[in-house]
């Protein structure tokens, strides 16, 4: 199906709920935001990053809560409706304009591959190094769901993802990952990835993604 039709079906689908038409334009958050959004998140991340490593003394506790409060107070009257929002949908970028899950830098993007670099910072954590076990399979639904969604296919959503972790993701390094598509059948695609600390082997994924019909959320 070509980027036009998938939109034309997804637009009937809304408009036959009353919602404006989904349009892939939706996902990238406007040019008004251009590097500034990126800048914002990435600033973010390594807050968070810089957080987790930290023992900060009350004094500066109370300042940080107080800082943050006063950033949440400034935001909560600007929110918006989910398909008008930035965060998470700036699908031009690498890390998608969210700190939800780890950036991906992708080096390469076909319809049936991606392969590229991860870095889980200290945010992403579990124990003793490692990254926490709950971090790896979000990862590999960030990468397998940008392939699934990739190269104007309708939207798709996963049906299960199944992980083997074989051995520690290392946090504060980087990391290679690569996703492919394995098979396509109707409305079904497979796809598996893997995540790799040099010639290591960490953790791998296979998820079947799922073309939503007319009318799904
Ligand atoms: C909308 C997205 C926009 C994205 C914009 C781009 C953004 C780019 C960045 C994205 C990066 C982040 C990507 C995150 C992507 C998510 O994480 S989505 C959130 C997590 N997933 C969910 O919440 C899904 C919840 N489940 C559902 O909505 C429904 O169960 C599903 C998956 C749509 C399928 O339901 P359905 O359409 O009624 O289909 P159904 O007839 O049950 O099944 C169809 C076929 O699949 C098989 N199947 C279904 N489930 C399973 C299963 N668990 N195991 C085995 N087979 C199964 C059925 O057996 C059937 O097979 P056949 O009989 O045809 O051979």
């Amino acid at each position: 199906m070509t980027a036009e039709r998938a939109e034309a079906s997804v637009a009937k689908v809304l408009s036959d709920t009353g919602e404006r038409p989904w349009r892939s334009s939706d996902l990238h958050g406007g040019d008004e935001y251009s590097a500034t959004y990126e800048d914002l998140t990435h600033a973010l991340g390594d807050f968070l990053d810089r957080l987790a490593e930290a023992r900060p003394d009350t004094e500066l506790i109370e300042s940080m809560t107080e800082s943050l409060a006063g950033w949440a107070r400034e935001l909560g009257p600007l929110a918006v409706r989910e398909r008008d929002r930035v965060f998470g949908r700036r699908t031009d970028l690498a890390s998608r304009g969210q700190t939800m899950s780890p950036t991906i830098e992708l080096a390469e993007i076909s319809d049936d591959s991606a392969s590229g670099t991860v870095y889980f910072g200290s945010y992403f954590l579990g124990g003793n190094g490692a990254v926490h076990g709950g971090a790896i399979p979000l990862m590999f639904d960030e990468i397998l769901g940008r392939l699934a969604n990739a190269s104007g296919r309708p939207p798709q959503r996963t049906a299960y993802l199944h992980t083997d972790y074989r051995s520690i993701t290392p946090v504060g390094r980087t990391l290679g990952v690569r996703a492919w598509l394995c098979s396509e059948d109707g409305r079904k695609r497979i796809l598996r990835a893997t995540i790799h600390d040099g010639e290591t082997l960490c953790a791998e994924a296979e998820g079947l993604f799922v073309a939503l019909k007319p009318g799904q959320p």
